[in-house]
């Protein structure tokens, strides 16, 4: 997504006003390397905010939010429940955004969720969730069917998409939860898998799952105060994934633990793996305009550490293959996978999708349906796409899907 979308610990720099860009002299030449247009980053006071209404609410609610946002609610002809508002207008301190009726969500990351065709029934997962905005809308296209399994290797940002899910009612859906690690396999509910326990290296100590409540134990308590002495903002992770539960119909209350966390094996995944799996893997933003403006505050100093550093971009690519072939592996057979990025550069996109094509044969690139009447463009791969600030008026992203053949 792009990582300007509302999450409560990145609302801060959001509220900041937007200005254009003296872009530093690294990042100019990051581009250079990379054969992007700095000019691309001159729209940053004309590309819209995008807005997604929660769906049910939208008919009645759009004059309703625009005289509480004081500005015109423009419908995305091409993206059901989007709306487009001056990119000026903050939505934080609005009712509607606080009662969970509204959240800010790019075009862009719409379209790779449409692109995934998610259908009732289906077991769905996110990669790297948080801080969440497309998991909402997973959420919200799955209703109360199927299950929900948002991933994401940073603790604190899970508890960004903790908040938003309860704070748009989706977190009493069935079989929503969201685990951290991704070196588990997390099992949808269709597994036909019997015992874990004799296959897997987790002990059987016999816990078992009960109803999610946001307040923490008073181990994690104590664990966080203890890295906060240290000087640590954020405690260290545990090599368990940490699930949460929502509902009471998740069909995991009373479940034992060691029978839904095991560690993924290639078999097992792919005779009941997940109908979908989404990829929005890490990557440098440099496609989204609005993150690239907070290094304004963040200090443009800081761009070198945090984007530009090559040891950084190595890992990065190699971040970005491992992620893919990882929801891929936990896809089963005849299901669809989008791989996406916010970055422009073709190293992080279309070079990673030819490296895993190249290593796995059962993978074929797909059309996506309905993208003919989107505002983008193709990527250097036939049937990849591209959405950027000038093509899109959107933030940009790449959009690749791809379904799993039988081998
Ligand atoms: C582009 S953001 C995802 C945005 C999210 N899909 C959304 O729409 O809100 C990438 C995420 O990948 C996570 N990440 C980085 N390395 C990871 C890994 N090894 N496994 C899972 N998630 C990872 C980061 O913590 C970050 O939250």
């Amino acid at each position: 997504m792009d990582p300007s979308e509302s999450s409560p610990s990145d609302r801060k720099e959001e509220e900041q006003p937007a200005a254009s860009l003296p872009l530093p002299a690294a990042f100019l030449e990051f581009l250079g390397d990379n054969g992007l247009d700095p000019m691309l980053y001159s729209a940053s006071d004309t590309i819209p905010r995008y807005i997604r209404l929660k769906p049910g609410v939208e008919s009645r609610m759009v004059s309703e939010i625009e005289s509480e946002l004081k500005c015109e609610l423009w419908k995305v002809p091409w993206l059901p429940n989007f709306y487009a508002i001056p990119p000026e207008v903050q939505i934080a301190g609005s009712k509607a955004y606080q009662q969970g009726k509204i959240y800010g969500i790019d075009a862009a990351s719409g379209a790779a969720i449409l692109a995934l065709d998610v259908q009732p029934g289906d077991h769905v997962l996110d990669l790297c969730a948080a801080p969440g905005a497309k998991l909402c809308m997973l959420a919200d296209m799955l209703g109360n069917t199927g299950s929900l399994t948002g991933v994401d290797v940073a603790k604190h940002r899970l508890a960004a998409c903790r908040t938003m899910l309860q704070k748009y009612s989706l977190g009493d859906r069935s079989r929503l939860f969201v685990a951290n690690g991704t070196f588990f396999s997390i099992l949808p509910s269709n597994s036909s898998l019997g015992s874990i326990e004799e296959s897997t290296g987790i002990k059987d100590n016999g816990s078992i799952f009960s109803e999610w409540t946001s307040k923490r134990s008073w181990k994690e308590r104590q664990k966080s105060k203890k890295a906060k002495a240290a000087g640590s903002p954020h405690p260290p992770s545990t090599s368990e994934p940490e699930l949460i539960y929502y509902g009471k119909d998740s069909g995991l209350v009373g479940v034992r633990k060691c029978d839904v966390l095991c560690p993924s094996a290639d078999v097992d995944a792919c005779t009941s793996g997940y109908d979908k799996v989404l990829v929005d893997a890490e990557c440098t933003h440099d496609g989204s305009i609005k993150h690239i403006q907070k290094f304004e505050f963040w200090g443009w100093e800081t761009m070198d550490r945090r984007v530009l550093d090559a040891q950084r971009i190595d890992n990065l690519l190699h971040l970005q293959l491992r992620l893919l072939i990882n929801g891929f592996r936990l896809l089963k057979t005849g299901g669809s996978l989008v791989y996406s990025t916010c970055s422009l550069t073709v190293a992080q996109n279309e070079d990673v999708i030819r490296q895993f094509l190249l290593k796995y044969p059962s993978a074929e690139l797909q059309s996506v349906d309905g993208a003919d009447s989107w505002p983008c463009r193709s990527g250097s791969i036939q049937k990849t796409l591209r959405f950027d600030p000038g093509t899109s008026q959107t933030s940009g992203l790449f959009v690749a899907k791809l379904i799993k053949l039988p081998s």
